[in-house]
């Protein structure tokens, strides 16, 4: 059997050859957007150059805590997404046009549309701030009282998406993610037949760093109406107008 990593990096390489119109003999220019790139300064800006977005861990309380779910994600924006849950060993895969998959297994969106049916995924996020930990909880509240069948939250965004695409649950939300977080697995939710929104509705902004992923428009909508949005710096603002989530400096301190 072809090694789909081989022929995933062929395609990329004729992508970059193709936005630098290089000939087979000029080295070809990939630009990179990383979480740990980012905090050491670099900027996070996405031009008309390929360009990879990494999440080296993407759960990075639960690998300090050994807890659960740990994935790491990679993305060559727009053509590829790879998402590792390396506890589970499982390799979720996307390429635009050709379906999402799970260890080669293709994955499909549930069904459910009635929310009250759903299970839908979200996390606390990073930021400690009152005023926003206020709205995340109105939040929840709200979506609890829809009533959903449930909510649960797998400590990674990047797996949250891929429960999505898998059809365990109906959607994920969350306001506070970052590009890295969900730049790869919004390919394998989209690939898997499932939408991306923002959480007051229209197209999802990446940057935004606010997504609702779901198996529907339906749901989505549902969520839309129920969300308390805010809006969080930008990832691609300029660094000094970012701030840093109070969670990631003392994980990083261990
Ligand atoms: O910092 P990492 O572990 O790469 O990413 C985390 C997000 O920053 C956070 O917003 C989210 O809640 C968490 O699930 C996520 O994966
Ligand atoms: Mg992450
Ligand atoms: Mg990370």
């Amino acid at each position: 059997m072809a090694d789909p990593w081989e022929s995933t990096m062929d395609h990329a390489v004729a992508i970059a050859r193709k936005a630098g119109e290089t000939s087979s003999h000029v080295p070809v220019c990939f630009r990179f957007i990383g979480e740990e790139s980012v905090a050491a300064g670099e900027s996070c800006i996405l031009s008309d150059s390929p360009t990879w977005i990494i999440d080296p861990i993407d759960g990075t309380t639960n690998f300090v805590h050994t807890h659960l779910t740990v994935t790491s994600t990679l993305d060559l924006q727009v053509e590829f997404g790879v998402v590792y849950s390396c506890i589970e060993d499982k390799m979720f895969t996307a390429r635009r046009g050709r379906g999402a998959f799970c260890n080669g297994e293709p994955l499909q969106v549930s069904q459910q549309k009635a929310v009250e049916q759903a299970i839908v995924a979200t996390e606390f996020g990073s930021d400690r701030d009152p005023e926003v930990v206020d709205k995340i909880f109105q939040s929840l509240r709200n979506v609890l009282c829809l009533p959903v069948h449930g909510v649960r939250g797998a400590g990674s965004a990047a797996m949250n998406m891929c429960l999505v695409a898998s059809g365990c649950v109906e959607a994920y939300y969350e306001i506070g993610v970052h590009v890295w977080d969900v730049a790869a697995a919004s390919l394998i939710v989209s690939e898997a037949g499932g939408v991306l929104m923002d959480v007051e509705g229209g197209e999802v902004d990446l940057m935004s760093r606010r997504i609702i992923a779901a198996n529907s428009k339906t749901v989505a909508e549902r969520l839309v109406k129920t969300i308390v949005a805010f809006s969080p710096p930008r990832d691609d603002a300029a660094p000094s107008d970012r701030c840093e989530d109070s969670t990631h400096l003392s994980a990083r301190k261990v």
